[in-house]
């Protein structure tokens, strides 16, 4: 492929040598650089890439997409110099794999919690509906039926626009995809065209990263503002910065509400373990996904599926069929009528939604039993949060290990003890040892109680000291309650 065909659109500050010349392919990441890349360097969060320039030459690049020309250049070698590294590898991605995006319906899901969830509906709900659907989220990615593993929750633009040109080549006519906030600041989805955007709750999470809450809204608005004249920004307006996701859209502003006039609105009237029913748009419609911020989720999705075009009544009636996304209240029941729920929960705000649906339909005799722990290498500031939630709104809870990374587990524990109020304290139990935990909690169980198994959901691994160990909080559950899988 020539230089030039990438370029185009790209705001250059400064250029060394010529752009007329044969390029292999873009990176990032010094350690793949080959032959004729183009190699990107990136101020990172832990490293800058622009110190890797010299090695990256030695090693084949010969064009250099820096922030910073080297005040030593190398003959033959192409600088072309941007204001911002990681937007322009946004832009020349999308270039390099023919602009995907524009040629797929792409809408994009923002929010701390829910989004892997309203993605995966939407493409079950397309793929119901007959079309060919592309899938980008946290548990994996889709190409309709062929699973692609995800490594993040949204990929880096080169990964990103891989998958896209995959979905476009395999006849792809929408895709969902999961816009964390992570890559809005990364500029990980710079360069691609959304035809919507769907905004689902911001609470408190990612403080390590964003340090402020002020911030993090900034981040999530970003997505919006980003949006083209056209397409569509659908907010939640009963979450209190719902609307300020729109104030800059040029996308046409569309709302979904419980509990306020909105464009789609919904009424919960039943809530058990067997599904929701609501009242949605005038029609009366049972769900199989439990608990009223699921009837959020489904909102969303009903309210983006009719903007894409979708007949309300078809929309509505494949929708009552479906389930959720993989370890989101995931739940099963042994033979002594012990309840087992794995759920994704992993931030204040999901585990108290969690609990307080537990709440509202637990019959109200039985004991609930709240397992939980907090990643490392995360915002630490949730950790004594997530203990006080599972507290207030649990009979016992047991305080373990979630994914300590590179921390001490046992300090991450200590750290969530601090949320304990001396009253609390009775019903708290510490066990570092995650499958420990749910051992003691399944001991603990008489029939009819409730245990929740929160903050791991659909992961197969928990990584301890950068090792990714075989963990399954599912498979455990099952094993201690007696059940096959
Ligand atoms: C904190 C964070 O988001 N980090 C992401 C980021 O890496 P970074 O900025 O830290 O990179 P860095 O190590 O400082 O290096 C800077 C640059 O130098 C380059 N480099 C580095 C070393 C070297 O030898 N040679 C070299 O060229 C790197 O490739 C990079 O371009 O950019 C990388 C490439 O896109 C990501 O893989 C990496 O994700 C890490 C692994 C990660 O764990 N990210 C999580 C927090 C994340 O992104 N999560 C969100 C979901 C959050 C949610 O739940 O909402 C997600 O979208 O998955
Ligand atoms: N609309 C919602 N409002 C509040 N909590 C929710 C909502 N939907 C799901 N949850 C809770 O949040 C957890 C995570 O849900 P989900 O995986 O859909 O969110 P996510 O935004 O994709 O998370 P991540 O940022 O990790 O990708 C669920 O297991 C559930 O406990
Ligand atoms: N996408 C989220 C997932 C958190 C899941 C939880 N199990 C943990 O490891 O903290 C993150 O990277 O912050
Ligand atoms: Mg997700």
């Amino acid at each position: 492929m020539q230089l030039q065909d990438v370029l185009y659109g790209i705001a250059i500050t400064n250029l060394v040598g010529s752009t007329n010349r044969e390029i292999s392919v873009l990176v990032f990441d010094s350690r793949q650089v080959v032959k004729d890349a183009v190699f990107f360097a990136i101020k990172g969060t832990l490293s800058d890439g622009h110190k890797y320039i010299e090695n990256t030459i030695q090693a084949g690049a010969s064009v250099i997409v820096c922030e910073q020309i080297p005040a030593q250049t190398v003959p033959g070698v192409v600088y072309i110099q941007v204001d911002n590294s990681s937007v322009a590898l946004g832009e020349m991605a999308a270039n390099y794999y023919g602009n995907p995006s524009s040629k797929l319906k792409l809408v994009g899901i923002t929010g701390t919690n829910g989004k892997t969830t309203i993605a995966t509906i939407l493409f079950k709900l397309f793929r119901t509906l007959g079309y060919h659907v592309g899938l980008i989220s946290t548990v994996q990615n889709h190409i309709d039926d062929l699973v692609i593993p995800a490594t993040h929750t949204t990929p880096n633009p080169l990964a990103l626009n891989e998958l896209l040109q995959k979905m476009v080549d395999a006849g792809c006519e929408y895709c969902f995809m999961e816009v964390s906030s992570h890559a809005v600041v990364q500029h990980r989805i710079e360069g691609l065209t959304f035809v919507g955007g769907v905004f689902s709750n911001i609470s408190h999470d990612h403080l390590d990263f964003h340090k402020t809450f002020d911030n993090y809204i900034k981040a999530k608005k970003a997505f919006f503002d980003g949006l083209p004249a056209g397409s569509f920004a659908l907010t939640n307006l009963d979450d209190r910065n719902g609307m300020v996701m729109l104030q800059n859209t040029k996308a046409s502003k569309m709302t979904y509400a419980l509990k306020q006039l909105a464009d789609f609105k919904a009424k919960v009237v039943e809530n058990s373990f067997n599904g929701l029913h609501l009242e949605i748009d005038q029609a009366d419609v049972f769900f199989k996904l439990v608990g009223s911020f699921n009837a959020y989720n489904l909102l969303a999705v009903y309210g983006t599926a009719v903007l894409l075009g979708e007949d309300k009544l078809e929309v509505l009636t494949a929708l009552s069929n479906l389930t959720g996304a993989e370890g989101r209240f995931d739940y099963l029941t042994s033979s002594n009528q012990i309840i087992g729920i794995v759920d994704y929960a992993h931030t204040p705000d999901a585990v108290q939604n969690v609990l307080s649906t537990i709440h509202d339909i637990r019959k109200g005799t039985e004991q609930v039993i709240t397992i939980i722990g907090c990643g490392g290498d995360r915002d630490k500031t949730k950790r004594p949060i997530m203990a006080q939630v599972a507290c207030d709104w649990s009979d016992k809870v047991i305080l373990t290990s979630d994914n300590p990374r590179s921390e001490n587990p046992q300090t991450i524990v200590e750290e969530m003890e601090k949320g304990v109020s001396p009253t609390n304290k009775r019903k708290t139990l510490s066990i570092v040892d995650r499958r420990e935990a749910i051992k003691t909690a399944c001991h603990l169980a008489k029939p009819g109680d409730i245990i929740l198994l929160a903050g791991k959901g659909h992961e197969k691994y928990q990584e301890i000291n950068g090792v990714r160990y075989h963990f399954d909080d599912k498979e455990i559950l099952m094993e201690q309650l007696n059940l096959i899988s």
